[in-house]
């Protein structure tokens, strides 16, 4: 089957500056793929082109079996972009069941704006809703075209925890439904929550692509054994061995090893260093 999307050697230059600069990607049906890398590394500019709405200077790029530079497969594409969420004297009611006449077979609006967790504000004009309330009132148009993919840049940001973990709720409702996926996110646990795979992009590159468990070979990595010593003072120990380890330290303390953890890098620990931060 044809994947969802298919990138190749894709390039884009501003002034000069490559901001994209030669990647290769592919998303596969049903597929949720988060997009990883620092401020100005080059994720919005492949998304806006994989949406249709930049144009690349070289590369072949499908979306959904078609170019979207020249057939952007609007009815089929969801779109929820950084932060709009504001019209002005309509309502949330008013704004969705507006947007979903641009669709051919589009959601209930009244069911979408229950799944986004907006019900009680329905008859709210937009001007009055809370920064995440906007949020999720985009997600709410992203998703009333019940799109076959839906594209979200930086979905949760200005969330509180509670609303953040209906969000990812949503999104694993939405990837049961059949929905592919794809976020750009800066926040790693929300990343490693969500994606079957991630892509990490620096200057313009696509520098790893893996499963959030295996980016950065992290399930092999060095662990770090921590325990407290009969003196009372914490120790730690990294070790490419750590289940030997904790069985020595166990055998010495004859038993329970005081305060012991096994710890191998997060997510965020890798990412940092693939992005060449210093721990
Ligand atoms: N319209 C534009 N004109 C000129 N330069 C641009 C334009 N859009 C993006 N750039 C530059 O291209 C590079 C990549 O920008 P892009 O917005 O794709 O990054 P990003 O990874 O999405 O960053 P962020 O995490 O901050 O959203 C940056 O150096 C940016 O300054």
């Amino acid at each position: 089957m044809e994947p969802a999307i298919r990138v190749r050697g894709l390039r884009k230059t501003y002034a000069g500056s490559p901001a994209v600069d030669g990647v290769d990607l592919e998303v596969g049906r049903g597929e949720v793929f988060a997009l990883l890398g620092p401020n100005g590394a080059g994720k919005t500019t492949t998304v806006e082109i994989l949406e249709g709405f930049r144009k690349r200077d070289s590369g072949e790029v499908s979306v959904l079996g078609a170019d979207p530079a020249t057939h952007p497969p609007r009815d089929r594409v969801g779109i929820v972009l950084q932060g709009t969420g504001e019209f002005d004297e309509l309502t949330v009611g008013e704004v969705v069941r507006h947007f979903a006449r641009y669709y051919s077979r589009p959601d209930d609006p009244v069911a979408v704006i229950e799944r986004v967790g907006l019900k009680d504000k329905a008859k709210a004009r937009t001007h009055t809703l809370s920064g995440g309330q906007k949020r999720r009132l985009d997600v709410a148009l992203g998703i009333v075209g019940r799109p076959e993919l839906l594209f979200l840049d930086e979905p949760t940001t200005g969330f509180d925890p509670e609303a953040r973990r209906e969000f990812w709720q949503l999104i694993r409702d939405l990837q049961t439904g059949g929905t592919t996926i794809v976020l750009t996110t800066h926040y790693l646990e929300e990343a490693e929550a969500l994606a079957d795979r991630v892509g990490v992009i620096a200057r313009g590159r696509l520098i790893a692509v893996d499963t959030p468990a295996q980016l950065g070979d992290r399930e092999s990595a060095r662990a770090t054994v921590s325990w407290r010593t009969r003196e009372g003072v914490l120790e730690s120990e990294r070790t490419a061995t750590p289940t030997q380890f904790v069985s020595e330290l166990a055998r010495q303390f004859d038993g329970e090893v005081p305060a012991l953890t096994v710890t191998r890098p997060t997510l965020e620990d890798v990412y940092l260093e693939m992005i060449g931060v210093a721990p």
